[in-house]
This record gives structure tokens, sequence and C-alpha cells, in this order.
């Protein structure tokens, strides 16, 4: 980011911002949504009692010292916040910090009989079964005939739109699914997308994918096609090691969501088998990466995983969190180039997301005073404007 000046880094100290609202009451609403989920006992109601009362008004304390993470979390920052309000650090820490101690507060790092089970799991295959996915799934049939380069753009932003299934945002957000999405996008590098996707059939693609079920769904899609259709040779899906940010996919999120295609109608069904193929033969490998769950930004990113983005022809960051690490979680102006700020990434990358957060670089002066004028603040995080930004 040489070349690149800087910006403030936001944090959720600001009663009336983005970011404070999430901290003071995305996460108290989150915490109410995960008591009702599941039978948990009095231990479990007891530790988010306690994390409910830290994290809307205590401080930072480090992990418990026989805690499988403690390490890692001291040098991701345990060690540097402890002691201060969740208020006044980074906000894409304290944020992270909140899922990582959710998951403890109900026993899922165990030992005991809670351990793996994921919080959010209900919601996720509620959403995953439900209508709306069997009427993107049947959608399918309807794009069977056209030309494979047709499917592949509408495959393209089917996964970018599906960024608008966010639970946690949906959580926060009244109306959030019914608010129209603007279809004109605020930055559009497809045609460089698909440059770097030639037809050379043996690069590989990582995705970076962020949420399950109605997300985690056209995401798979759009990289059967580009098996199937020689875009690439292979595909590496980056998922979490945990649950994360309520819908962020898991493994076993992809299975339920390659399950949920094998056992579809129709069209469907022919993208299930192509994946589970990829996933037996290698061509499409599962990663899940402490990294993917750390409060850092990629710029950050330890060297096993750079390795892993260096020898990807393209890596496609998924959502509005992924752009944030991607970025830098700063107050850039909107006009910041995207180049600048992601050129310690160590290959060509490609922004797919749609905007959740006041993070925003690579726009136009032109662009930026349009929405401005039309929305004021509001085109920034409420979820119906779109981008598709790419670094060679
Ligand atoms: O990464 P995603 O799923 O697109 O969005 C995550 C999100 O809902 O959570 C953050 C606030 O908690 C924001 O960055 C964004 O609004």
């Amino acid at each position: 980011m040489s070349d690149t000046p800087t910006a403030p880094v936001i944090l959720g100290d600001q009663p009336g911002t983005f970011p404070h609202g999430v901290l003071a009451e995305r996460h108290p609403a989150i915490i109410r949504q995960v008591r009702e989920a599941f039978p948990y006992g009095p231990a479990q109601h007891r530790a988010l009692d306690a994390l409910l009362a830290e994290c809307t008004g205590g401080a930072v304390e480090p992990l418990p010292a026989g805690a499988h993470d403690r390490e890692r979390w001291a040098a991701w920052g345990t060690d540097s916040y402890a002691g201060r309000s969740w208020y006044d650090v980074p906000w894409l820490w304290s944020e992270s910090w909140f899922y990582r101690r959710l998951l403890d507060a109900v026993g899922y790092f165990g030992p005991g009989p809670w351990q793996g089970i994921d919080p959010f799991r209900p919601s996720k295959l509620a959403e995953l079964g439900s209508p709306a996915t069997d009427e993107e799934l049947a959608a399918l049939d309807d794009l069977a005939g056209r030309p494979a380069d047709e499917r592949a753009r509408a495959l393209l932003h089917g996964s970018l739109w599906g960024n608008r299934a966010d639970l946690g945002f949906r959580l926060s957000a009244e109306g959030a699914e019914r608010t129209a999405a603007v279809p004109a996008l605020v930055a559009d590098d497809s045609e460089r997308l698909w440059t770097l996707l030639g037809a050379s059939g043996t690069g590989t693609l990582c995705l970076v994918a962020d949420n399950a079920g109605r997300e985690l769904v056209p995401d798979l899609l759009l990289v059967a096609h580009l098996l199937a259709h020689g875009r690439i040779g292979r595909a590496v899906l980056h998922v979490k090691p945990y649950p994360y940010y309520v819908s962020d996919a898991t493994t076993a999120d992809v299975v339920d969501a390659v399950r949920r295609l094998t056992g579809a109608q129709g069209a469907a069904a022919g993208y299930g088998r192509g994946l589970w193929d990829a996933l037996s033969d290698g061509r499409l490998t599962l990663r899940a990466h402490p990294f993917s769950c750390a409060p850092l930004p990629y710029a950050e990113m330890p060297d096993d995983l750079r390795a892993d983005f260096a020898a990807a022809t393209l890596t496609v960051v998924k959502g509005d969190l992924n752009y944030r690490r991607l970025v830098g979680d700063r107050y850039w102006p909107p006009t910041t180039p995207f180049a600048g700020v992601t050129d310690y990434f160590p290959g060509p990358v490609a922004a797919l997301r749609t905007l959740k957060s006041d993070v925003v670089t690579g726009l136009t002066a032109a662009t930026e005073a349009a929405l401005d004028a039309a929305e004021g603040r509001r085109w920034r995080t409420a979820g119906t404007h779109a981008l598709i930004q790419v670094r060679t």
C-alpha cells in the first residue's frame, strides 16, 4: 500500500454510527437469537448473560489459560487490547472477538456435550430449505438452454447478489430482503475478471466464501460451471473453520449446500453431481484456514495462506466483511484506488460484494457524488448496491 495515503481505522465508539449500532444492538440481538435456537442449560445461559454484559459495557479480557487458541489470539491482539472497552478497539477486531467469545459461551470448543454444535445452524438450515431457495434452483432450468458465456455471466451475478443473503445483516436491517436491489453496479470490472478466467482450462480459482445457504449455493454453481466449461482446472474454496458472523460458511455448510443441489430436481441436480465429483477427484478442494476467522486485514495474512493465493490464477473474495479485510477497515475516501489498497495481495484478486458497511474504494468521483445526492450515506450500508472490482 506504499503509494496509498492511509485513512482512519474504523472504531465502534461513536454513538449513531453503523459500527456502534452493530456492537450495541446487533450483538445483543444475536445473543437473544442463539438462546432461542437450542435448549441450552444453565451454564450456557449464565455464560451468555456474562458475555452480554461484557460486550455492551465491559472490557476485553484474555482467553482463559486452557483455551486451545489462547496464544493465537494473544498474537492477534488480546495482549494489546486487554482491559480496553470493546468500543475503543478496531471494530473489525471487536466483531471477530464477539464470535469467538459467543462460541465459548455455548460450549462450542468443549469439552462437553455442546462441543461442535453450530449455534447458527437452525437459521442456516431454514434458509437453505426455504421456498426462496427452491425458486432460485428452479431458475437454473431456464438458463440451461442459453450459451455457456451467457450462463457464466448470469451465475457471476447470482453469486454477487447472493451476498445479500446474510443472516446477521438481516437481523438488524429491518426489511432488508424486501428493499429492492439497485442492479447498476457502483463499479464493474467484470470484463477483466473474464479475461483472467480465459479458456485455457488449467488455472486455479481461489474463492474465499462468505455466507452459507443462499450465497454459497450460487458460489458453488459458478464454480461448477467454470470447471465444467474449462474456464479453470481447479478451484479452492476457503471456508471458515468455525461458525462466524452468523451465517458464514463452514465445511458442514458446504456439504449441506451440495446435498441440497444433488437432491433437487432438474438442472440443479446436475450441478450438484458435478460438484460432488469435483470434490471427490480433487478438482475442488476446501480449506478452513484459522486466519479466515482472524480479526485482522488480509495485509497481515500468514505465509502459507499467501502462498495459496499466490498460486491462484485469480482469487475471488466474497462479501462485505472480506472486502473490509481486503482493503483495510478504514474510512477511505471512496475514490481511493482499489489497485493501491490491494497491491500487497500476492496475485490477481477480485472483490464481489454488496455494500453493507462504510468501507468502499475504487469509485469514480461522479459515481460517489450521484450516490450521495440520491441517498446521503445510506447507499454504503443498506445492502442495495453492489460492486465487482478486479486488480490484476
Ligand atoms: O460479510 P457479509 O456477510 O457480506 O456482511 C457482514 C456484515 O453484515 O457484517 C458486518 C457488520 O457486522 C458488515 O461488514 C456487514 O454488514
